[in-house]
């Protein structure tokens, strides 16, 4: 088992990351405070829920919880707000108190959705994060809340940190292909942000990491979520260097609103967006192998690198201009200078982005 903290003061918390950390749920929730005298709600999706609500549940109510449970259709069009409305008026019919906690179990659709839930059922209560995508090494941690609007991405959300982040690797083991990409899109953002030894890392472990060989996910996992923690323990709410784990987000988000999210997976369209803000490092200056070697590890984790024909190129560049680093009139964007090194541009000219966006339909998947 390895341990991690977010280290945030009075809202400092452990991230564990081991196998069958599951089991022993109710032993860290004791040790992090979570109350046994106050209903808790688990927040999860249709497909966690078939594998491992039964079990997780049960270990709890074992153990002296209260627990209810309430299951939300898998996909991102869970986060809305419609749905926020629906989990409150169930935290209500369950009696959950100032004291109750909610569990969100599942990916970071989940984890996004309890935790708003979480941020603002009576104006804030515990939550904890209990992971089970790769993706969700990201999305745990960090305490970025939120659900989208049909015009953009995460619009609508809060910061509220977890009690504590409880990571059993055995959930992965499920996870069909297509997920298992998605998620390393994020880890191999982590590498390219901040750690050139990790993102080559990545590259030359794709293979096990693709087979989820259990021993590659958990170092990438816990590499993942050190570079997570140490950038938001320094800026927990996005004032300067938080920003930075952005990359690719800017061009990825607007996919994600034009597509009308779901057609590309979060980390798919993130993987399309890095490449976007690859090509805008190389306008900065960057050297050639910052766009090579940021399309290779990607790509060769099985991740898309071209944007597909359909996607509408105003569209894109409307929706850019509702994306949070769209501020003061100007367009934000993290852009690598090196690999492992990235620079916020602001003011970074409208007509590259655009033609960057022409250019990602040209993209060959190398
Ligand atoms: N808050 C943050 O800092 C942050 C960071 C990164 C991403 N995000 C958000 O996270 C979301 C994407 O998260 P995601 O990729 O985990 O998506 P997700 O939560 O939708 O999970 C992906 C799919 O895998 C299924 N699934 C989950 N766990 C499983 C398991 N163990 N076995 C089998 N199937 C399983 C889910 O039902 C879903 O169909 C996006 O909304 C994105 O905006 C947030
Ligand atoms: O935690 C952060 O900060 C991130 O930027 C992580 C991203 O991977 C994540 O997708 C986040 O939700 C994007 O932030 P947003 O503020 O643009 O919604
Ligand atoms: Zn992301």
């Amino acid at each position: 088992m390895r341990e991690l903290t977010v280290d945030l003061g009075e809202r400092s918390y452990p991230i564990y990351i081991g196998e069958g950390l599951l089991k022993e749920a109710s032993t860290y929730f004791i040790k992090h405070g979570i109350s046994k005298k106050s209903p808790l709600l688990i927040i999860t999706d249709s497909r966690v829920a078939e594998y491992h609500l039964e079990s997780f549940e049960s270990e709890l109510a074992e153990a002296g919880f209260q627990t209810a449970s309430v299951i939300v259709p898998s996909g991102e069009s869970s986060k809305s707000l419609s749905m926020l409305e629906s989990l409150v008026t169930k935290a209500l019919e369950c009696g959950l108190d100032r004291k109750s906690a909610i569990v969100a179990l599942g990916g970071g659709v989940v984890g996004d959705l309890a935790g708003f839930v979480a941020a603002s059922y009576m104006r804030g209560i515990k939550f904890v994060q209990v992971p089970t995508t790769i993706l969700a090494h990201d999305s745990s941690v960090g305490g970025k809340v939120a659900v989208n609007h049909p015009l953009a991405k995460n619009i609508i959300g809060a910061f509220h940190q977890p009690e504590l982040v409880l990571y059993d690797l055995n959930t992965l083991q499920t996870l069909p292909p297509r997920e298992v990409s998605a998620g390393l899109s994020e880890v191999v953002k982590h590498g390219l942000i901040w750690d050139a030894e990790f993102a080559a890392w990545c590259e030359e472990n794709a293979e096990k990491l693709l087979a989820l060989d259990a021993e590659a996910l958990g170092y990438a996992l816990y590499k993942g979520c050190s570079v997570k923690a140490a950038v938001v323990s320094k800026d927990e709410r996005e004032n300067d260097l938080r920003a930075i784990l952005n990359l690719g987000h800017t061009i990825g988000h607007a996919l994600e609103a034009v597509a009308g999210y779901g057609e590309l997976l979060h980390g798919e369209a993130i993987s399309i967006g890095m490449v976007g803000s690859a090509r805008l490092g190389l306008r900065y200056g960057a050297p050639e192998d910052v766009y090579t070697v940021t399309k290779r590890v990607l790509a060769k984790s099985g991740l898309p690198v071209r944007l597909p024909d359909h996607f509408d190129v105003d569209k894109i560049m409307d929706a850019m201009m509702h994306d949070k680093k769209f501020s003061e009139g100007t367009m934000v964007f993290v852009v690598p200078t090196e690999i492992g090194k990235v620079e916020i541009k602001s003011d970074v000219p409208v007509q590259w982005v655009r033609e960057i966006v022409e250019q990602l339909k040209l993209e060959v998947q190398p």
